[in-house]
């Protein structure tokens, strides 16, 4: 057996941010070294992604338990890859999906796959004796950088109790000049919106990626209160900056028609796309995810059209899946693609679905789910993808923070290049090197 082989995986129930329970997995090598990690869970999640295991009816706890896929992951995904070398990636990561052998990874579970896919990277870059993200950066091929975040600040749609039609109202600091920089004009908004929302007494309790949600019906009055915080922070909209949206319109589509019940409205594809084109007219907005239904390839072809100069970002309808990444590049829906290691399910899987994008010109931004664990491993991926955006949540929960504070360790040891505004699709603003 190789110094580099693997010779045990250990896998376990552990309980995400939401305290629902999900996998987590030790990969042992033959040379003592140790790889550990967790998959994370979404709330608004695509129909097209790779299955997440669980127990069964998950309106109880017990149906939410993910017992199967972690005996799963102790016998049969074990003996699949006790005895490859870890820093084979693509050979651990094929062998697992032939153990499966189903496309979506359904009868051993995504979550399964993922936690040892994840585990197995952790271990390699141990036994090679360097940081995660250089390992990362290693099997994808690509140059690294710092990301550029796009921040959660309010939050509606599935995290928040359907408070707002529109999921995620995001700050980007397109004027930062570094990943310390953004992360701290990011904190600097993030209070001034909660001082705001106290002072105007509306709530100021936590939707589940912990970002505000006050409860407005209409998405301009969340709008405006975004640009009153970049402003109460001594930021300048639209030059410091920017807003990103997550439409997360999949969870608004039913029978055909687009329901925002915030704004009192049924509207049909055509009358979405014009809401949206109204709503991004009025303010910065830069970057827009999941403006469609995850079907609804020919509305956001046109959708697409309209928007030239603004980062169109396919979440449910891309999945991080290269077949449809390739669909979505051949009908020209999106010019960006969000990328979820468990949405695929396997980490050389995210890694070719972020070349596939990339290859097509599309910008990527690596992304948490809304069920997340004290794992960091997205925030070395970002930079070892080079992806040039990070996708994490608010600044104010202790899971998503583990990501950020991670990103400023490897900024501080790595001394990488910025991908600032040169990240975001359609900006051009220049930014000191
Ligand atoms: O829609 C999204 O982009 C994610 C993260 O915000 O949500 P979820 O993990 O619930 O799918
Ligand atoms: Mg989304």
């Amino acid at each position: 057996m190789s110094s580099s082989a693997i010779s045990a995986v250990v896998a376990r129930q552990i309980l995400d941010s939401r305290g629902r329970p999900t996998v987590e997995a030790d990969v042992q090598l033959a040379d003592g070294s140790r790889g550990r990690a967790c998959a994370p869970s979404g709330a608004s999640r695509g129909r097209h992604e790779a299955w997440e295991l669980r127990d069964g009816d998950p309106s109880h706890y017990e149906g939410l338990s993910v017992r199967r896929a972690v005996a799963n992951a102790n016998a049969e995904l074990a003996n699949a890859v006790i005895g490859q070398s870890a820093v084979e990636q693509a050979r651990v990561d094929d062998v697992m999906r032939e153990a499966d052998g189903t496309p979506a990874l359904e009868r051993l579970g995504a979550n399964a796959v993922l936690a040892v896919s994840m585990a197995t990277a952790r271990a390699a870059a141990a036994h090679r004796s360097i940081p995660l993200y250089e390992h990362l950066a290693d099997l994808a091929g690509t140059a690294m950088s710092m990301p550029m975040p796009m921040t959660n600040i309010l939050s509606g749609g599935a995290h928040a109790g359907r408070g707002m039609d529109l999921q995620d109202f995001l700050a980007i600091p397109v004027g930062a000049k570094s990943y310390s920089e953004a992360l701290e004009m990011i904190a600097r908004i993030r209070l001034s919106s909660a001082r705001l929302m106290d002072e105007r007494g509306l709530s100021t309790l936590l939707a589940d990626e912990g970002g505000l949600s006050p409860g407005f019906g209409k998405a301009r009055d969340a709008m405006d209160l975004m640009i009153r915080s970049f402003e109460t922070a001594g930021l300048r909209p639209g030059e410091d900056v920017a807003i990103a949206l997550d439409v997360a319109a999949s969870e608004l589509f039913e029978d055909g028609v687009y329901r925002l019940d915030g704004e009192g409205l049924t509207l049909t594809g055509e009358e979405m796309i014009e809401f949206i084109l109204d709503l991004a007219s009025h303010y910065p907005v830069v970057s827009i995810e999941d403006p469609l239904d995850q079907d609804d390839w020919e509305n956001w072809r046109t959708f697409t059209a309209q928007l030239p100069r603004v980062q169109i970002v396919g979440d449910d309808l891309f999945v991080t899946n290269v077949g449809r990444i390739e669909d979505g590049i051949a009908r020209g829906a999106a010019n960006a693609a969000l990328i979820k290691l468990n949405q695929n399910g396997t980490l050389s899987g995210t890694i070719e679905a972020t070349a596939a994008a990339r290859a097509a010109g599309y910008a990527t931004v690596v992304s948490a789910r809304s069920g997340e664990t004290e794992d960091t491993f997205i925030a070395d991926l970002s930079v070892g993808l080079g992806a040039g955006q990070i996708k994490i949540g608010s600044v104010r929960s202790t899971e998503r923070l583990a990501k950020y504070n991670q990103l400023l360790r490897i900024e501080e040891d790595a001394k990488l290049g910025f991908a600032g505004v040169r990240g975001i699709f359609g900006l051009n603003v220049p930014i000191a090197a």
